[in-house]
């Protein structure tokens, strides 16, 4: 660490602000003082190098005009705030970055000792807030510590297809050579996802050595943020990173029949599938494969228009899907499910649902689909189980009842209806004449399936690349 980072950086005192996580920090000698959530703590970075009073620190965090908001504030209130500090209480000691060649950074004291970083800012994820925090948080932060413009490159994502080029032509080429990379990525799902498809799009060698990746929170669901414990405050994920542990992000892989395409630019175009050896089309996933009302209110609510409204456009969608506004019927998609588990002895065994008709076929490795909508609560983070979400089609008051049980600490599978079980993976044979109905989610992409057509999901084995999260 660069000593000259510092230098004429204002003293404060940090006290306990009640029992709370809140804490006060007061500086000018007492006269100014703000409001501090133990959410919103970066990092005390040690200066002491032997000549120097250990017990100084710098303290690192992000403040936010709004400090009264339960839970995150708009990016334009946010500002990086620097302080030395003497002696901070004991209980923030869990904030301290210490030199450890394992971390995200790698030995963020000794610059040849440090990983290549690449920080990825997705433009057009969520309410388009990303390239705000680069500016306001994350450039000023990087430097703070040290990491000069030339030990890191900024990305500012080009298109739809930006990341997964990137992390096919940069990332995986790297990492097959054994380099080890850390990734900031500023996005929602669907940047993880893309980084996982363009590294799976290569085959890996025996030197390959997994990206880490740091997601700093900016989608619309980010449900897999909200299912990894990432702390979603103002820091918007920057604590993991700093403090976290690298895991394996479990994925899957979704294979559809020939013809199978993927719809970009809000459905009016599409784009071809990769393809495995036997023609299929294949795509991986991290967070979710469905179909019927998720996939379609999803697909539907993938406009500029319903983006404007953050993650509400999904219950958006979901009501003009269940009480059409043309006062028609919700539709009762239709088509055979095969599902597929492990027997005690592992042996791969499948059985047929019952019924031809749904209104819900949801698979998933994670627990939240949003902060609040906790739709596999007995998923644990990156535990790499599949889970089945189903049930049939209800009466609109009925299906509504369901969400609002799943928002409420996933109560809905102890609804009579829902089907919740442990699987290995699932099929779908589709029985539908309209285009519409045979829109399909992974991960929030939207492929529609050709008629007559069919998709398959199963857990993958191959492992490719890890997520800072904190345990
Ligand atoms: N410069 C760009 N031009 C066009 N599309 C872009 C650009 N940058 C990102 N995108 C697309 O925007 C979408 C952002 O997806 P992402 O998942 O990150 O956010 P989200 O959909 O709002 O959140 P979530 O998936 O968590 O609900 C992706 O499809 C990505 O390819």
């Amino acid at each position: 660490m660069a000593h000259s980072a510092w230098p004429g950086l204002p003293q404060a005192e940090i006290l306990r602000d009640g029992g709370s996580n809140q804490y006060l920090v007061s500086s000018d000698g007492g006269a100014t003082s703000e409001s501090l959530c133990e959410g919103d703590i970066l990092c005390l970075i040690p200066t002491g190098d032997g000549n120097q009073d250990p017990k100084d620190y710098v303290l690192l965090y992000v403040s936010t005009k709004d400090c009264d908001t339960k839970g995150v504030s708009k990016t334009a209130d946010l500002s990086l705030r620097k302080f030395k500090i003497k002696q901070p209480p004991k209980e923030l000691s869990r904030y301290m970055l210490n030199a450890n060649p394992d971390s995200f950074f790698g030995d963020i004291r000794n610059p040849s000792n440090r990983v290549e970083l690449s920080v990825i800012v997705s433009v057009k994820s969520g309410t388009c807030e990303a390239e705000e925090f680069y500016d306001r948080i994350l450039k000023d932060l990087l430097s703070s510590l040290g990491i000069s413009p030339d030990q890191h490159r900024v990305y500012f994502t080009e298109s739809e297809r930006w990341i997964a080029e990137f992390a096919s032509q940069v990332l995986c080429k790297k990492a097959n050579e054994g380099l080890a990379q850390s990734v900031l990525l500023l996005s929602g799902d669907g940047g993880v996802v893309d980084i996982i498809n363009g590294i799976f799009g290569l085959p890996q060698t025996s030197y390959y050595v997994k990206p880490k990746i740091g997601l700093l929170v900016f989608g619309t669901g980010n449900a897999l943020a909200n299912s990894s414990k990432l702390n979603i405050s103002n820091s918007r994920g920057l604590q993991a990173v700093f403090h976290g542990l690298a895991r394996n992000i479990p994925t899957f892989v979704c294979r559809c029949s020939t013809g199978s395409v993927l719809l970009i630019d809000e459905g009016r175009s599409t784009e071809e599938m990769g393809t495995d050896e036997q023609g299929g089309c294949v795509v991986h996933g991290a967070v979710v494969a469905s179909w019927c009302l998720h996939a379609t209110l999803v697909a539907d609510s993938d406009t500029t228009e319903y983006r404007k409204f953050g993650s509400e456009r999904f219950s958006m969608a979901a009501n003009e899907l269940l009480v059409p506004s043309d006062g028609s019927p919700p539709h009762q998609w239709q088509g055979k499910i095969t599902i597929y588990r492990r027997s005690p002895s592992g042996e791969l065994q499948s059985e047929t649902l019952g019924r031809q008709t749904h209104m819900y076929i949801l698979a998933t490795l994670v627990s939240h689909l949003e902060a609040t909508l906790n739709i596999s609560p007995k998923s644990d983070p990156l535990d790499g189980q599949f889970r089945l979400v189903e049930f049939p089609p209800l009466p609109p008051a009925e299906v509504k009842k369901i969400f609002g049980m799943a928002f409420d600490s996933g109560r809905h599978i102890e609804h009579e209806s829902v089907g919740y079980t442990e699987i290995e993976g699932l099929r779908i044979d589709f029985e539908e004449s309209d285009p519409r109905w045979r829109r399909i989610c992974i991960d929030g992409k939207i492929i529609r399936i050709p008629e007559g057509g069919w998709m398959e999901v199963r857990r993958e084995t191959r492992e490719v690349v890890d997520l800072m999260i904190r345990l």
